[in-house]
């Protein structure tokens, strides 16, 4: 019998025609491209399987490496699932970083140097705490805290930090030096700078030498590079070397494999390049579309069978990520039966797609396990809020409590604190520069001399003031007073506008090049979550009841059939329903994939769309597009993304990607071109063959403008924006 049908026979599964060449292509170098629900998984495992009990390979011999140690566990599962009873033979299933630290540990061993790791847990009360003089703790964070304010003379914040690991990261994983490391996007102040003291650093503030995680990576490389007696151990150990989730490895991962395969190169690289979506922290796709270039005689087999979803989301899904031209041609095929079409739901406003994805989980049924899937975790904190209410439990996969201890959360708390009693200048101290009053640091310090005594804002008073302070003052006096008895969504409105905090952000955002775009969101979501509440004080109870929920709600894995997380933490994962929510422009895609996209960087925007579309894949039968036209009150667009599905649905056998490169690509950095989030009812617009004309109706994918030559016309969005066809008359 062959192995096959033995395993047939024991696993109950049978491979289809490629997952078996692949299974018996052992020899040699073979890229595995995957399409979602592919099998990738089960055919690494089968391949592995094949090696031991076929080729009789020894399990010391075969090196499996996965993305993440989740991902190490479950492939490790699903091996003894399979093979447990036909096998004892155990093969360790690793990630690069374990199988790099310990090339590091015995490389530095054999050179006599110490070395000490720096990342890992941090103790929240220690962090809180800080650190008194020139003594650093020995901790990434701590280290990279002090460089910070060494270089700009400003504490860092917690935004600042997670940008700043993410540039480090990525300027790691990339190999970048020199100049190099000026050129990457940051939106942390002299990050490559800071960079450049860190690693100096690492190196000289003791005799052992410090390492993060990623310098695993980088040290590890390099070890292999000037020892060749440590890599030629390594390259005759490991005969066999299978790699899965291949995409999202970054440059020194790839060059690390690379270096073991040889010389025989048996290398089995598993991927599906349309789900790489880790590029900003230091993926690079771009090695496997060279994998050929590499391995001149490489074979490519390509796996486009999908086991998981319905026709209907796997045709729609294949069409999609044609979009994109710098993949690997594919065709993604189901013999899955047909299920629900898939929904776009365009509903008013935001509130009302919270009201609706409520409801609509509320209505599942007990054993159907549902996602909800959005693109910032910023969504998942309304959600929740809205959940709870409704007295849904949900799991939550990627907890982000950061939001409630997030700066501008406390300011809004701050302001609110003041509103109770205006005698605490302390208080004052932390939000005097963020409100119209023009309080300055002399001015507080003579209100401490007084402390406690009066209202701040009386003290302030009877000073001699400029007219234009005076004014402020006592307007913000009042203001503070009413504030008190305001339900919390109102005063928040009115610290924003009326006390001038919206406009204070937007400064700092402007001096210190802070994410503007997150700090408001932060704000937007703080006034949803205030909404219905009638007093300041419920608001902030709301919040702390809240920060606990989120906070445990990961522990409820296993009792709950609803989970919200971000597409990025759902990749592998499935789910009988999908609805992925917020989907507006300038979220999904971001803001900053748009603004690339006229500049003609396509990169970011073709990673948008990958990330969708692992979003889409993950759905067995049911999926939902939700998207608004108005957030609060502003207007907002549906995501070109959706309008390009809902035309994929209606006329699935478009050739989009094809017709799209035979056309003259259009100048789309532009600026007189109109813009996807430019879009509004009102405005005059000139057509390049209709002359002038004014936006009547944008909605879906059609928009509607009266021209004056020729009157109304309909025009499908997407082809108008995507091709320049219209631009702005100002
Ligand atoms: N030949 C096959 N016949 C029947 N079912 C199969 C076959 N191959 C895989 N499957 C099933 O398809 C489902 C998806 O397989 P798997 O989890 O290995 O996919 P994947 O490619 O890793 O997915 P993704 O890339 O989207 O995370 C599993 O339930 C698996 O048992």
């Amino acid at each position: 019998m062959d192995f096959f049908t033995r395993m047939e026979e024991a696993t109950g599964v049978r491979l289809n025609e490629v997952q078996q060449q692949a299974v018996l292509h052992t020899d040699g170098p073979l890229l595995l491209l995957a399409s979602p629900g592919s099998g990738k998984t089960t055919t690494l495992n089968m391949k592995i399987g094949y090696l031991l009990l076929e080729k009789k390979v020894r399990p010391d011999r075969i090196m499996a490496i996965t993305f993440s140690k989740q991902s190490a566990q479950d492939m490790s599962e699903r091996f003894d699932e399979f093979f447990s009873d036909l096998t004892s033979d155990k093969v360790h299933f690793s990630t690069i970083h374990s199988f790099a630290f310990k090339v590091v540990r015995e490389a530095l061993r054999k050179e006599g140097q110490d070395f000490q790791l720096i990342e890992g847990q941090i103790n929240e009360d220690e962090w809180k705490k800080g650190f008194q003089g020139e003594h650093v703790p020995l901790h990434k964070k701590f280290i990279l805290k002090k460089l910070f304010e060494d270089e700009n003379g400003t504490q860092i914040s917690d935004d600042e930090m997670d940008e700043l690991m993410t540039y480090i990261s990525y300027v790691k994983n990339r190999m970048l030096s020199g100049k190099e490391l000026y050129k990457v996007k940051a939106n942390v102040k002299n990050a490559a700078s800071i960079y450049e003291s860190y690693e100096r650093f690492k190196k000289e503030y003791t005799s052992s030498l410090l390492l993060d995680f990623d310098d695993m990576l980088t040290y590890c490389h390099q070890s292999l590079l000037d020892d060749p007696q440590i890599l030629s151990r390594y390259q005759q150990q490991f005969e066999y070397i299978l790699t899965d989730e291949s995409q999202d490895n970054s440059v020194v991962q790839h060059e690390i494999v690379e270096l073991l395969a040889k010389p025989q190169n048996n290398l089995c690289v598993v991927a599906d390049d349309d789900q790489s979506i880790f590029m900003w922290r230091g993926s690079d796709v771009t090695k496997l579309l060279q994998f050929e270039k590499t391995y001149p005689y490489a074979t490519v087999l390509t796996m486009s069978q999908n086991y998981r979803s319905s026709v209907e989301i796997v045709e729609v899904s294949n069409q999609f990520i044609k979009r994109n031209q710098n993949r690997f041609h594919k065709e993604m095929f189901t013999e899955n039966p047909s299920a629900n079409p898939i929904a776009i739901k365009a509903m008013r406003s935001y509130e009302d797609q919270l009201k609706y994805v409520t409801e609509q989980v509320k209505q599942s049924g007990p054993e159907e396990e549902v996602a909800v899937l959005y693109r910032n975790n910023a969504s998942a904190v309304p959600l929740a809020d809205k959940l709870s209410k409704a007295g849904i439990d949900f799991y939550m996969k990627d907890i982000d409590a950061k939001f409630f201890k997030h700066w501008i959360v406390e300011d809004i708390l701050n302001f609110m604190r003041l509103t109770y009693n205006d005698r605490r200048v302390d208080i004052l101290e932390r939000i005097h520069t963020k409100f119209n009053a023009y309080i300055t640091k002399r001015q507080i310090a003579f209100l401490r001399s007084r402390s406690g005594q009066e209202s701040v804002f009386d003290l302030l008073l009877e000073t001699e003031l400029p007219s234009y302070q005076k004014k402020n003052v006592t307007q913000a006096k009042k203001l503070f007073a009413e504030m008190n008895k305001m339900e919390p969504a109102r005063a928040i409105r009115a610290i924003r506008d009326r006390l001038g905090y919206d406009k204070a952000i937007q400064k700092m955002v402007e001096k210190f090049g802070f994410n503007g775009e997150h700090l408001f969101t932060i704000l937007n979501t703080l006034e949803e979550i205030a909404e219905g509440l009638g007093s300041l004080k419920g608001f902030a109870d709301r919040l702390k009841e809240l920060e606990q929920l989120v906070q445990t709600s990961k522990y409820n894995k296993h009792s709950c059939s609803l989970t919200l997380t971000t597409f990025h933490s759902a990749k592998g994962l499935e789910y009988d329903k999908v609805y992925m929510i917020d989907l507006i422009n300038g979220v999904v895609p971001s803001k900053d994939d748009m603004d690339s996209y006229r500049k003609k960087e396509y990169g970011p925007m073709e990673e948008a769309v990958r990330l969708f579309y692992v979003g889409m894949t993950r759905a067995r039968t049911h999926l939902e597009l939700l998207t608004y036209g108005y957030k609060g009150d502003e207007r907002v667009s549906e995501s070109q993304f959706v309008t390009n599905v809902r035309r994929i649905a209606k006329f699935p056998d478009e050739k989009r990607a094809v017709t799209r490169r035979k056309r003259p690509a259009p100048d789309l950095s532009d600026e007189s071109l109109l813009g996807w989030d430019e879009i509004e009812v009102g405005r005059e617009v000139e057509h390049q063959k209709f002359g002038v004309g004014v936006i009547k109706e944008y909605g879906g994918d059609a928009i509607t403008i009266q021209f004056k030559e020729v009157g109304y016309k309909e025009f499908n969005a997407e082809i108008c924006i995507d091709n320049g066809i219209l631009r702005k008359k100002e």
